[in-house]
């Protein structure tokens, strides 16, 4: 994570001025690491928030249909219990937002407001907190620390929460893997998706996930990609929500045929990911089979080509506070 500011800024409270925080989507299990394994991916939310004197939350852009804007909001919320943790008055806030992170899709829009309310809010009170405490907080709220810690740190996380601690390592994903995307046109809640996994697995599919995923950490550290086909197989949550996708079976079972290096759904789902070399002679074709294939079934989905993203949440310092917060970030595009 880029540091928040440290020190300097104003008591939550006292009227200071306006914050930018950039998160990144994410996405998370990446097949076998099931509340384990998440990746940063180069797709955005902007979070700008200032002390007011009474709450104003603004939505920008499609993508946050829906969010509510009084004292119930996610990003709002969290950043009270920043100021609770820090211990510094809870000051009434102005939050503005903008995403291109389609929500409940599997690409980590609610990891998103929540890490980028805790790095803002923090940022609003001279950054009191730790990156290791708000990576702990931020466990505490999603419940798992795949999404969070990847939105966090960036690049492609490692990390356990078990309740009480959440600890992770950061692997600095290379430059050749490219992301591709599809999104069904459906919404799929996490809580809905978590819903449908049996409370108990038989021990054969603990160890299918436990070799599968070590082996997907080791490809990943040691560029070793001709592994990730063989690793990015799962066991303890895609064969219980594949029902919920339909299409997805079909695409887990042949997406390497078409020139994946690997393939899952992406968090919870809908979108189902696919992994390919950027050197790869075969992207068009792998796209054509995901939306032919979701298509077959009756799905109709959008691609999107990302890149995994090694930074995490940063506080942005070239906005201009004059601006609204949907001219910075078209300015920023543009630049
Ligand atoms: N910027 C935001 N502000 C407030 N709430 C948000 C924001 N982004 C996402 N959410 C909440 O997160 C929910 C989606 O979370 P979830 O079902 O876990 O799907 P996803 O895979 O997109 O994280 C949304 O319905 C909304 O309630
Ligand atoms: N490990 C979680 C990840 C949920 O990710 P999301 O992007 O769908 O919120 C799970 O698989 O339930």
């Amino acid at each position: 994570m880029n540091r928040p500011a440290n020190g300097s800024g104003p008591s939550a409270g006292d009227g200071g001025p306006k914050v930018y925080v950039k998160v990144p989507a994410s996405t998370a299990n990446l097949g076998p690491g099931f509340d384990a394994l998440g990746m940063a991916l180069n797709l955005y939310a902007w979070i700008e928030m200032g002390v007011a004197e009474r709450t104003e939350i603004r939505l920008y852009g499609s993508q946050m249909a829906g969010v509510p804007t009084d004292k119930s909001n996610l990003v709002y919320q969290v950043a009270q219990q920043v100021f609770e943790k820090a211990g510094v008055s809870h000051p009434e806030l102005d939050i503005a937002m903008y995403s291109d992170i389609p929500l409940t899709r599997g690409l980590g829009s609610s990891a998103s407001a929540i890490v980028g309310a805790l790095v803002a809010a923090n940022a609003l009170i001279g950054g009191k907190l730790s990156a290791y405490e708000l990576f702990q907080m931020a466990s505490a709220l999603e419940k798992h620390p795949d999404n969070v810690g990847a939105s966090l740190f960036g690049g492609l996380t490692v990390a356990f929460w078990d309740g009480e601690r959440a600890e992770h390592i950061r692997v600095e994903p290379d430059d050749r893997l490219e992301v591709l995307v599809a999104i069904p046109r459906f919404q799929l809640s996490t809580e809905k998706a978590r819903h449908v996994l049996p409370g108990e697995v038989p021990m054969k599919d603990a160890v299918f996930n436990i070799g599968h995923a070590s082996l997907l950490v080791a490809a990943f550290c040691t560029g070793r990609y001709d592994m990730i086909r063989h690793a990015m197989k799962d066991a303890l949550h895609q064969p219980y929500r594949a029902p919920l996708v339909p299409g997805m079976s079909d695409i887990l079972d042949r997406a390497e045929h078409h020139g994946a290096l690997g393939v899952a759904l992406s968090g919870a789902g809908p979108t189902l990911l696919a992994l390919a070399d950027a050197r790869s002679g075969s992207k068009d074709e792998l796209e054509r089979f995901l939306l032919d294939t979701l298509a077959g079934h009756g799905i109709e989905a959008d691609t999107m080509w990302l890149k995994p993203c090694t930074d995490g949440a940063t506080v942005v310092t070239h906005f201009d506070p004059n601006a609204t917060l949907l001219e910075n970030v078209k300015s920023e595009a543009s630049v």
